[in-house]
């Protein structure tokens, strides 16, 4: 299937600040793609080059496999930041305005307000709503003229815990009905909530991408101690299914393949003669990954 948006070799730079250096993926049609990484990794330099606002210094972006610039952009509502609603302004005269701003479909306003669930409060002024439904009157307001695509920088900053739940949900129905998001992000935790596919900044560089639930697996390791190292060592190493082994002092660090037990290295332990005096399975979270990753 022919990715949404093809990025090849980006690179931006602020005087002496590299933003972007030679940042290349594609984003499959119909995921929720997250681009995730630290403040100041390049999320929003990039969102901002492939919604023409701003201009690389080398490489390039196709959209819908080479599609014209300006159809293009009829396909693909965005929201970077936090658009000028009038307080005094009801959602629905706020809807015209951002309608006549982009050229798109007035009569589009109730579907919209639908999406994102303001119907009963479309003649609410501006000022009485709460940012959450701030966030999502800005999310309907891109949503105008049913777009293909949804890019969104950080859209859950600043809101309660509710209102990121409510955007989240918002996200997930929007993917429900085949529109492809592309979401910035510096929490891991949205993107592995929501996310189908992630790309990982870090100071500019691309780090990983791919599937979240290839990319994003955390790696539970088993500690073993036991014997004499330098036998227990190279036994475990010869263990189908153990990966990896990291030595710190007296304990061993085993990375396995998913299928692998403590009662498996046990008994394998047992096996060659070896009586371990420690076992002990430690979960590793995500977060504690993206870190390591991200620190580097
Ligand atoms: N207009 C600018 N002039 C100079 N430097 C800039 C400018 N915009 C961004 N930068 C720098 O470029 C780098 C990338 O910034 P960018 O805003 O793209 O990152 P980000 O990942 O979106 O960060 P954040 O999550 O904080 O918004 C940072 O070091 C930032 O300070």
């Amino acid at each position: 299937m022919q990715p949404i948006i093809s990025i090849k070799n980006i690179s931006k730079s602020y005087g002496p600040i590299k933003a972007l250096n030679n940042v290349s993926f594609d984003v499959p049609e119909g995921s929720v793609f997250g681009v995730l990484g630290p403040n100041g990794s390049g999320k929003t330099t990039l969102l901002a080059i492939i919604m023409d606002v701003l201009q690389a210094d080398g490489g390039s972006y196709r959209w819908f496999g080479g599609m014209a610039p300006d159809a293009a952009r009829r396909q693909i509502g965005c929201l970077l930041e936090t658009p000028n609603f009038y307080h005094y302004m009801s959602a629905y005269d706020n809807l015209a305005v951002s309608a006549a701003l982009k050229q798109r479909g007035i009569d589009d306003r109730l579907r919209v307000l639908g999406i994102v669930g303001l119907t009963e409060r479309k003649d609410s002024k501006f000022q009485s709503y709460s940012l959450g439904m701030k966030q999502r009157l800005a999310i309907g307001a891109a949503l105008l003229d049913n777009p293909k695509v949804l890019v969104l920088d950080e859209p859950t900053n600043g809101l309660d815990p509710n209102g990121i739940a409510e955007i989240r949900e918002l996200i997930r129905n929007l993917s429900k009905q085949g529109i492809t998001i592309i979401i910035a992000s510096h929490l891991l935790d949205e993107i592995e909530k929501v996310c189908t596919h992630v790309a990982i900044l870090k100071r500019g560089n691309l780090l990983l991408t791919g599937p979240v639930n290839e990319v994003l697996i955390s790696e539970d390791q088993i500690e073993v101690m036991g014997g004499d190292l330098h036998t227990l060592e190279p036994t475990l190493k010869a263990m189908p299914g153990v990966t990896r082994i990291n030595k710190i002092d007296q304990v061993l660090q085993l990375t396995c393949s998913e299928n692998v037990t403590t009662k498996q290295i046990n008994e394998y332990c047992i096996s060659k003669g070896i009586v371990l005096s420690h076992l002990c399975l430690r979960k590793k979270s995500l977060e504690t990954k993206f870190m390591e990753l991200t620190n580097k």
